[in-house]
């Protein structure tokens, strides 16, 4: 059956059996699309033909090697907030020097192996962290390119977790007092002002939330070019949100003419950072369902996936649909019912769904649809469970992509105290 849903309803047919994948590999396990993230990385891109720009894939939705690497084919750029992530993308053969360094607490080594690798630009967070570039570029006797993230504080009007553009939330620096900071920047001899960043949020279906923080940003263009600062390019961030259950968001396409139209003649560079876009409608999570059990008030399906695996219904209540991987036309309609898919993890939170009216048994398979984001990425050890495999398929194969963890794995650097 089709698994994969493109963004914005269209279905996609893999010549790959998740079936035939679930006998392979095992379950529970991740399994990604490579067309899937091709096509959706390629909506900007194309979006943009024309334009100076870099599209940089926000890598913490999804840093498998093997999706950067596909990424990178493309030319895509990456929004990094950590060195860890800044060593995947140079492992995949990505460029640094078309990153972006986002995130509020960098570290004086983070710093330092940005700048050695030429990194496109720090997104500078707060008037502390200007400092700390400005310090560590200067040990280096270098520039930094920076851009500094202001907080234009607009309602995203998404989940209050993955809101990030009001006064509230930690990220950027308020937007009234990013004049001051950008002349202090300007100022440090070590720093070289390249542009102005901002990310409002997470999972956005409306465009008016991102045309508001744009006005505002545009606006801040102006007033620094009077005091004779020149803004080379404007980052929007990420945010574009995609369809878990009846959402129709706006396409990249419908999104950046929307911006463009109200950009005018400005000769600005856009670069985005999406992430969710890309990645969660290019992937699935494969469970299995190991036991049911009932009492009066619920029926229960206790499946191999859990929170350590899949953390989004758990932390934030999110929804994503769930589906039988076969149809089963002999089973009687009258055994379909509302089950709560409950994993192995010791917690009551220990959910995928709740109330999912499905016919099951025990062995069937599931999909968790829109999984490719913010899914393996957060998975954890927790109750010592291995994290599950990684798999992508391309065209008529499929490949591991990164193994299951082995029960080594999961004591693999720890030690016991010296014996007396
Ligand atoms: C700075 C920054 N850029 C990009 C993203 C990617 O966001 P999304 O996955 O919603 O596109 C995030 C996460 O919200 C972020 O914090
Ligand atoms: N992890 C979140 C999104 C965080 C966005 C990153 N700032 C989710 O699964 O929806």
């Amino acid at each position: 059956m089709n698994i994969f849903d493109y963004n914005n309803g269209v279905l996609h047919a893999e010549s790959v059996s998740a079936v035939d994948i679930a006998a392979q590999y095992g379950t529970p396990c991740y399994v990604y699309s490579r067309k899937a993230f091709e096509q959706h990385y390629l909506a900007y891109e194309n979006a943009l033909q024309g334009r100076d720009h870099l599209v940089c894939y926000a890598m913490k939705a999804n840093s498998n090697l093997a999706v950067l690497n596909v990424l990178a084919k493309l030319g895509a750029g990456f929004d990094i907030v950590s060195i860890g992530e800044l060593e995947r993308v140079i492992a995949a053969g990505g460029d640094p020097k078309k990153v972006v360094f986002s995130g509020v607490g960098k570290k004086a080594h983070e710093i330092r192996r940005a700048l050695e690798v030429g990194v496109h630009c720090f997104n500078i967070e707060s008037e502390a962290e200007l400092d700390r570039v400005n310090d560590v570029a200067a040990e280096m006797n270098m520039q930094a390119p920076i851009s500094i993230r202001v907080n234009p504080d607009v309602d995203a009007q998404t989940h209050p977790y993955i809101s990030t553009g009001l006064k509230e939330n930690k990220f950027g620096v308020d937007i009234d007092d990013a004049p001051r900071i950008y002349a202090k920047a300007n100022a440090m001899s070590n720093l070289n002002v390249q542009g102005i960043d901002c990310h409002i949020g997470s999972q956005l279906i409306e465009t008016a939330p991102f045309m508001d923080a744009l006005d505002r940003v545009l606006a801040l263009v102006d007033i620094l070019a009077e005091q004779g600062i020149t803004i080379h390019h404007l980052d929007l961030g990420g945010g574009l949100g995609v369809t878990y259950d009846d959402e129709v968001p706006p396409t990249p396409g419908e999104y950046i003419a929307e911006l463009t139209e109200r950009l005018g003649d400005r000769q600005l560079k856009l670069i985005f950072e999406p992430g969710r876009s890309i990645a969660a409608n290019a992937g699935i999570f494969l469970t299995q369902v190991e036991f049911l059990k009932s009492n009066e008030e619920k029926n229960f399906a206790i499946i191999d996936g859990a929170m350590n695996d899949l953390i989004r219904p758990a932390l934030y209540s999110a929804w994503q649909a769930i589906v039988p991987v076969v149809q089963h036309a002999d089973r009687n309609p009258e055994n379909t019912k509302a089950w709560d898919l409950v994993g192995p993890v010791c917690e009551t939170g220990d959910f995928l769904g709740k109330d999912r009216q499905l016919n099951l048994q025990p062995g069937d398979l599931l999909a968790v649809k829109s999984s490719g984001a913010y899914g393996f990425v957060m998975a954890s050890n927790y109750n010592s469970r291995p994290r599950p495999a990684e798999v992508m398929v391309d065209g008529d194969t499929s490949y591991i992509v990164r193994a299951r963890e082995t029960i080594a794995d999961l004591y693999a650097g720890e030690q016991l105290l010296p014996s007396e």
